[in-house]
């Protein structure tokens, strides 16, 4: 392990395209044991970090250290240790659940006794046992990713990267999905997960950087990063008719902050029921009203000024 416990540093770590910038000088730090998250919209430069990190795209510019090692030089040696669950599914269909472990733990050397019996304790782990002789092809989306997670766990990696983990899942694979990561991580496991759903990223993610146009516009746990650019609550107000923007100015001096949607106004207060009262008060009546806790749906929008899924 590096230093201070640090199993992935970045530093001014630059991927271009041409002339095109998708990851823009980030610095990061991954430390043992942690969920480390990326939260952005599509296009923010998260794969291709992660690309990086798995060491299947070289840094254009910047430091990257992965476990003490470097990418450039030591791939090998790095992608022995990493386990990678890539954005789409890519399992073998012409074998059986079970094949696609033992196969894929051929290409770390494992011996075929050994690659049968951890085979054997991921499927559990995954919930898939029962599965092991069927074929990839008639498996649900929720299963097919449960498989990628335990494949990327066949060589037992220190570091699992999850891109996307859960985009397309319906809720209840993805409360599946979740669950296991979370038992992963309760196992000491490191993982590293890009998202765009801040759900996501408040449920699993220790830490997590906040990315927008390829650059790092926060960073902290989910919790520091409410409390630091977001309000206890916010209330969400829809006005009937065609603007919300008419309604805004009705509004001054009753939030901390503002923020007029296409669809809606946010009041960011620290009690929601005390904002409706005083919006009741001004004789406004709004076709809906909704109190709840601030999310990172929030501090993104705060950061950036748009939502983050659109
Ligand atoms: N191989 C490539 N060649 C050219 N441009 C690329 C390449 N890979 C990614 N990009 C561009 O880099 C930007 C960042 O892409 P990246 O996939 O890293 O974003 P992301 O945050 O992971 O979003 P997504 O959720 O869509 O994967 C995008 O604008 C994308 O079009």
């Amino acid at each position: 392990m590096a230093k201070d416990g640090v199993l992935i540093q970045a530093r001014g770590l630059v991927k271009r395209f041409a002339d095109f910038t998708a990851v823009d000088g980030i610095d990061v730090d991954v430390r043992a044991g942690e969920a480390f998250g990326f939260l952005g919209p599509n296009g923010a430069g998260k794969s291709s970090t992660m690309r990086m990190v798995g060491c299947v795209s070289p840094p254009t510019a910047g430091e990257l250290k992965i476990m003490g090692m470097d990418p450039r030089r030591d791939g090998p040696a790095i992608r022995a240790r990493l386990g990678v669950c890539p954005q789409l599914d890519n399992l073998d269909p012409e074998l059986t659940v079970r094949e696609n472990l033992t196969t894929y733990a051929r290409y770390f050397g494992i011996p075929r006794r050994v690659a049968r019996e951890r085979a054997a304790e991921l499927l559990d782990f995954v919930q898939l046992a029962e599965r092991a002789n069927s074929k990839v092809e008639p498996l649900s989306g929720g299963m097919k990713r449960r498989l990628t997670i335990a494949r990327a766990l066949v060589n037992e990696p220190e570091i699992v990267l999850l891109d996307e983990p859960t985009t397309g899942l319906d809720p209840q694979a993805r409360h599946l999905v979740w669950e296991r990561l979370f038992r992963l991580k309760q196992q000491g496991v490191t993982l590293v997960l890009t998202t765009h759903y801040m759900d996501e990223a408040e449920q699993l993610c220790d830490r997590l950087v906040v990315m927008d146009g390829g650059k790092i516009v926060a960073e902290g746990s989910p919790r520091a990063l409410i409390d630091r650019y977001s309000t206890r609550e916010v209330v969400e107000l829809r006005f009937a008719g065609e603007s919300q923007e008419a309604f805004a100015g009705k509004l001054a001096g009753l939030a901390e902050r503002v923020e007029v949607l296409p669809d809606r106004i946010l009041l960011y207060v620290a009690d929601g029921d005390a904002a409706v009262a005083e919006v009741h008060a001004r004789a406004l009546t709004p076709a809906s009203v909704l109190v709840r806790r601030s999310s990172l749906e929030d501090v993104f929008l705060h950061l950036t000024g748009r939502t983050l899924v659109d």
